[in-house]
């Protein structure tokens, strides 16, 4: 007989495809053999050209990897105009490819294992279920926001106002009382279909067989445990939850690449002496606010390392590389360039990261970026943008205590003055109290996440037991 498959349907984030692959191949080693990956691919629509051919390059790498990996690349569909934001537009995407999955799933020469769905394509569920294939979700983000999304249906029905108009917290099982401006962005608007698709996701999330979740169990305890006391899906059965994180894929030997200028730089700097500020694939500032950070840096009187880019091109969702006379004050770098450098286009983030360098992390709070920092026990000043980051950025304060609190203005487009943005760096590289437990607690996460994807630990333990599960059930043809 072939050897079972898991298909895996990923969507083309930066931090979504990478993750789902890389899971998958964490599944595959667990298997020993036993299990192969057939990955389907949606085509894009000519506006994501740029994404488009990063996910060309990231299959041809992974074709060339001698692992059992397919890839199946699924007819192109129309994409839907006339959608408001990133969550309806993908979610509606991703369900005009249904009958295309069902028939290449049909089509497949080995039995399937699983479906294994990335959070935004639960409309697939169907396509298992009319298959009789077993459905998983793998959930790119933290367990914070799945304890939310899981709870949002009921939520929706229990809070009749917009959540910012209500008294009180947010009532998330797992998590302390959830402030409702740090909501993910889709739910501070009932009345917009991205918020409707999130209410809709959430509730087919409890129809899975399983969700494997990017967070160890060590990171997340009281989310993970309300997740799987069924207390944030009262009524309905608890999901069957898999924390396998932190999911990281890091280049191999062969795939790495020239050491950067930006690394070279840091090579230069003492250990735990720079501050890190970057933001993830889709952040970028005007000049006002790019103003403010240049002050607030050469006040704070610390080293930094400043990724910064440039508002996208018209049509494009993409940052441009910063063009730093129009960007930066005036005499800014030259003042500066004994102790920052401020690097104007994609940067090597992990690699920085892990360098001993860097001693603090200002970051957007995407999930894979928080997971790197934590992977290598830097604390951070969080200052979240879009999507779930403003949940993150609260989590990461309030619960996990792996980062200072920095005041960003939401109702000015993410403000953050100078002096605040002094004042965090100060705390977060030196000065008080709040930095040092900050400090020590990364520490302690980063030995977490370490020890819970060795051998025997909490993640690699989960991947085991989703692994013998895949294998059991194996045994589906899906050909009549
Ligand atoms: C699929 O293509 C893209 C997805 C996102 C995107 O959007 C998004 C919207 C939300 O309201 C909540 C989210 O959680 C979310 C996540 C998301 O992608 C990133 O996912 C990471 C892991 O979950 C991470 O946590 C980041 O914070 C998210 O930004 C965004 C995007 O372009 C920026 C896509 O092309
Ligand atoms: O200049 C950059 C910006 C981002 N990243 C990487 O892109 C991913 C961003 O994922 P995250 O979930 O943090 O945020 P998103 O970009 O999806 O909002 C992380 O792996 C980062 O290391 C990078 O390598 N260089």
């Amino acid at each position: 007989m072939a050897t079972p498959t898991v298909v895996l349907v990923p969507t083309w984030g930066a931090g979504h495809l990478m993750s789902l692959l890389e899971a998958g191949k964490r599944l595959l080693a667990r298997a020993g053999g036993a299990l192969s990956l057939t990955v389907l691919v949606m085509r894009l629509p000519s506006d994501f050209e740029q994404l488009a051919a990063e996910v060309a390059g990231l299959i041809r790498r992974e074709e060339a990897s001698g692992l059992d990996v397919r890839f199946v690349h699924l007819p192109a569909v129309e994409p839907p105009t006339d959608t408001v934001g990133i969550e309806e537009f993908v979610s509606r995407f991703v369900q005009a490819h249904a009958p295309h999955v069902r028939d290449a799933v049909a089509a497949l020469d080995r039995p399937v294992a699983a479906l294994v769905l990335d959070f935004f394509c639960t409309t697939l569920l169907d396509v298992s279920r009319d298959l009789a294939v077993p459905g998983y979700v793998y959930f790119t983000s933290d367990a914070a926001m799945l304890a939310l999304m899981l709870r949002l249906p009921a939520l929706h029905e229990e809070v009749t106002v917009e959540f910012e108009e209500m008294e009180g917290g947010v009532d998330v099982p797992g998590l302390p009382p959830v402030p409702p401006t740090s909501l993910p962005t889709p739910v501070m608007d009932k009345k917009n279909p991205n918020y409707t698709w999130f209410v809709y996701h959430g509730r087919r999330f409890a129809e899975t067989d399983g969700i494997m979740v990017n967070t160890a169990a060590e990171l997340e305890p009281s989310a993970l445990a309300a997740i799987a006391d069924g207390r944030c899906t009262r009524g309905v059965r608890a999901p069957v939850i898999y924390p396998i994180g932190p999911v990281i894929s890091f280049p191999s030997p062969s795939e790495k690449k020239q050491t950067s200028e930006c690394v070279r730089w840091l090579d230069a700097q003492p250990p735990a002496s720079v501050v890190l500020l970057c933001f993830g694939s889709g952040g970028f500032f005007p000049a006002p606010q790019a103003h403010e950070v240049a002050h607030g840096l050469e006040r704070s009187g610390h080293r930094f390392l400043w990724v910064l880019r440039g508002p996208p091109a018209p049509g494009s969702l993409q940052p441009t590389d910063a063009n730093l006379s129009e960007l930066l004050p005036d005499g800014f770098l030259e003042r500066t360039k004994d102790r920052g450098l401020v690097w104007p286009t994609w940067a090597p983030q992990k690699e920085m990261l892990a360098h001993a360098a860097v001693g603090g992390f200002v970051t957007h709070c995407g999930w894979n970026s928080v997971l790197e920092s934590l992977w290598h026990g830097v604390p951070m000043a969080p200052w979240p943008l879009y999507a779930e980051q403003h949940l993150n950025a609260f989590m990461l304060v309030e619960a996990m205590g792996v980062a200072v609190a920095m005041e960003v203005d939401r109702k000015r487009g993410n403000f953050v003055e100078a002096a605040e943005l002094e004042r965090a760096v100060k705390e977060l590289m030196g000065g008080g109290e709040e930095g040092r437990k900050a400090r020590e607690k990364a520490v302690e996460m980063k030995a977490a996440c370490r020890n819970a994807v060795e051998e025997g630990g909490s993640s690699y333990s989960a991947l085991q037991r989703l692994s013998e599960e895949l294998c059991k059930g194996a045994v589906l043809d899906t050909s009549n």
